[in-house]
């Protein structure tokens, strides 16, 4: 049985794709893990009690509030649900605090959507399907490409129309929280250039920035024949299904190869790493901005801008990650330089003290404050996810063993 791993961002398509592969012609299952993700968080399960005790003291509207249609304890007696947009909002962003909510939430709900999966798998092959198809938002990242046959992506170019779908279909969501939502997934390009990274057959992506009827088309046409008939036949189905070592080996086999796409993909993005270091700064401008939507205002950073992310552009023609990390870590000392100064120019001003002595403690506070940056080291991570290429560079974290 082919497993097909179907991913993408949010809102690009997938459910548009998983509608169409469960109907005629194709009539395939599908395993939803959106839908596996609600019932390992029902009330009296493990992960929502986990979820509760977590997420509870620190988010007032965790649960749906109690009233005439919504018993204090639940419809069931086990608790009352989680309120999904409250909890959505503690943990979809870019902050740290965020990305750790959001890590502390994936920690608890991942595994237990995998154990789902795994047997919804083996319900659809003891049922004799030749395909089933996963549909996973976080496919890559929970490394469930690795059991995959085959990963479609299905991608939106334009982050306009994939911001204007998403609203469309979730208007209770604030234009700021569809942002973040985006903001929370990887770039789809990526996505897109690690499925074919996989190589012909292995993987494949569909574009869904136009009308449906192109989207159904492609799917016929480059996913259905161009995959699935050419490479997965029904002859081959049926022999696994009926030679159960058989399949086993061919999973293990399947297992294998893909181990072996995701060393040689991470090799690549190592070696394009390194291709960084010797990006020339003079050339370019960097520019800060507390948001990647911003193009006007350069923002100027000070020590409550510690963990806090902010964004520069650059062209993406050279990637420049470990540039940027020595580039931003020496911006961030003299942005501490620069707030000593002023604070000290405010100070000498208010207490009208001589130029002398104001230059002799501006040096002091200098010297104090860079002794302060030293102590922090600076991250940069390189996206396009909102569609505009930036880079997200968190001011301060602490080095590790700095005291
Ligand atoms: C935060 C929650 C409660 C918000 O629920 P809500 O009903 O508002 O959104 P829903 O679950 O329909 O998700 C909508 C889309 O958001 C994206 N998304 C969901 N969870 C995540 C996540 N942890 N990281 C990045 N994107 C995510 C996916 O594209 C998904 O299709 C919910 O998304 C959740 O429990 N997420 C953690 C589990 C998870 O990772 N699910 C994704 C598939 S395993
Ligand atoms: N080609 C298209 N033209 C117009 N609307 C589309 C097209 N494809 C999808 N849509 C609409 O865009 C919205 C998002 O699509 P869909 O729900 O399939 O995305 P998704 O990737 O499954 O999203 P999520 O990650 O949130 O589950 C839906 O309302 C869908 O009807």
């Amino acid at each position: 049985m082919l497993l097909i791993g179907l991913t993408g961002s949010i809102a690009t398509g997938k459910s548009t794709v998983s509608s169409l592969l469960s109907s005629p012609p194709y009539n395939l299952p599908i395993i939803d893990a959106d839908l596996l993700a609600r019932k390992v968080v029902e009330p009296g399960t493990a992960g929502y009690n986990a979820i509760v005790s977590y997420f509870g003291p620190t988010t007032p509207d965790l649960l749906l509030p109690s009233g005439p249609d919504m018993p204090e304890n639940g419809p069931n007696g086990k608790g009352r649900p989680l309120n999904r947009p409250a909890l959505g909002r503690r943990v979809f962003g870019d902050s740290p605090e965020v990305r750790k909510d959001r890590a502390r939430l994936n920690s608890i709900v991942h595994p237990a959507v995998r154990k789902e999966m795994a047997l919804a798998v083996l319900k659809a092959y003891v049922k004799g399907y030749r395909a089933v198809v996963l549909d996973v938002p976080l496919l890559f990242e929970s490394q469930l490409d690795k059991y995959c046959g085959t990963v479609l992506v299905v991608g939106v170019k334009d982050p306009q129309i994939q911001m204007e779908r998403l609203r469309a279909r979730d208007p209770h969501l604030s234009a700021e929280d569809a942002e973040n939502r985006v903001r929370s997934q990887g770039d789809v390009r990526e996505k897109a250039e690690r499925a074919l990274e996989r190589g012909e057959g292995r993987g494949v992506v569909v574009w869904n920035d136009g009308e449906r009827k192109e989207l159904e088309e492609q799917v016929r046409e480059v996913f259905w024949k161009g995959v699935v008939e050419r490479f997965s036949p029904n002859w081959w189905g049926w022999w696994l299904w009926m030679c159960p070592p058989a399949a086993v080996v061919s999973a293990l086999w399947g297992y294998w190869a893909n181990l072996g796409v995701d060393r040689r993909w991470r090799e690549k993005k190592e070696a394009e790493k390194a291709k960084l270091v010797s990006f020339d700064s003079s050339r370019d401008q960097t520019r800060l901005f507390r948001d990647p939507s911003q193009t006007g205002s350069v923002a100027s950073a000070d020590s409550t801008d510690i963990g806090e992310p902010l964004y520069v552009t650059v062209p993406l023609t050279r990637e420049r990650h470990e540039f940027l990390v020595k580039e931003v870590t020496s911006l961030w000392a003299g942005f501490a330089e620069l707030n000593a100064v002023q604070a000290n120019e405010a100070e000498a001003e208010a207490h009208g003290r001589k130029h002398q002595e104001y230059k002799a403690a501006s040096k002091k506070e200098q010297d104090r404050q860079r002794k302060k940056a030293d102590l922090f080291s600076t991250a940069a991570m390189v996206g396009t996810s909102t569609g505009r290429p930036h880079i997200t560079v968190t001011m301060g974290q602490r080095t590790t063993g700095a005291k």
